[in-house]
């Protein structure tokens, strides 16, 4: 059987405390026909407000990004411990968002992979290529190496999700086929094998333009569970109907 589906609704550096507070709201309303698992990850200063709103919904919480230590002098970081304080269940960690523009490499994100998951938190970890990676046909290499960097030596298929987000179709309007995601995604679950013995319970995610009219399509893909989901998780109707789409 395959592991539970989970669409995740990365808000990125959007939002205020009144709109997070409304979009919390009105996704809370209307999750009841929603029979797969629901993430949502606010900028770290909502966390509380989204946090106390969702207390008695299915939904769950996620941060964006989490320090690899539990406490000390590291001026604007936030520990995992931290996010598990405030109800957190997961953390994104490698988003390419990270990888670029705070130069995360796969050293340091193993290191906060295990310090979250050590905290009680599953992390979501992110790779994919970029556009010059796939023209020069090194998807697969990339992919490989960022696998194998990023994740701890041995894990457990419900230690980690894994979010497959080719740079070059975050924010673009623009997903590759179904073909090509089916074959990274296939590459990616052989990888995993070689770390976890039950590498086929590991959630595999993807991201990248992720929108109500293409979420159904998206999911004939092979070894896919779910999605991580960019501007589209700032709508309820839109990221509810991802969610329907994906059921
Ligand atoms: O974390 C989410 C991804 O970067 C996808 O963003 P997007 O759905 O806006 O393309």
């Amino acid at each position: 059987m395959a592991p539970r589906s989970l669409i995740v609704g990365n808000w990125k550096m959007n939002m205020n405390c009144l709109s997070s507070k409304a979009l919390v709201v009105n996704i809370t309303r209307n999750v009841r026909s929603i029979a797969i698992e629901l993430a949502i990850c606010p900028p770290f200063v909502y966390l509380l407000p989204v946090s106390l709103l969702l207390s008695s919904s299915k939904v769950v919480l996620g941060g964006q990004d989490c320090h690899n230590y539990k406490s000390g002098a590291h001026t604007g970081d936030i520990a995992p411990e931290m996010l598990v304080d405030l109800g957190c269940t997961y953390v994104i960690l490698g988003h390419s968002e990270r990888r670029t523009y705070h130069s995360e490499n796969n050293a340091v994100i193993r290191s906060k992979a295990k310090a979250a998951i050590r905290a009680g938190l599953i992390p979501i970890i992110c790779v994919g290529e970029t556009e010059i990676e796939r023209s020069a046909g090194k998807a697969l290499e990339v992919v490989d190496n960022q696998i194998r960097g990023s994740l701890p030596e041995q894990i457990n298929s419900n230690d980690v999700v894994i979010a497959y987000e080719p740079v070059w179709a975050i924010g673009t309007n623009c997903i590759p086929n179904i073909e090509y995601i089916s074959t990274i995604h296939s590459h990616i679950r052989k990888i995993l094998s070689d770390i976890c013995c039950d590498a086929v319970n590991i959630r595999l995610l993807y991201g990248g333009s992720v929108k109500p009219d293409n979420a159904k399509k998206l999911m004939s893909a092979v070894n896919i569970n779910g999605a991580l989901v960019g501007s589209a998780s700032l709508q309820a109707e839109d990221f509810l109907a991802i969610a329907k789409e994906m059921s």
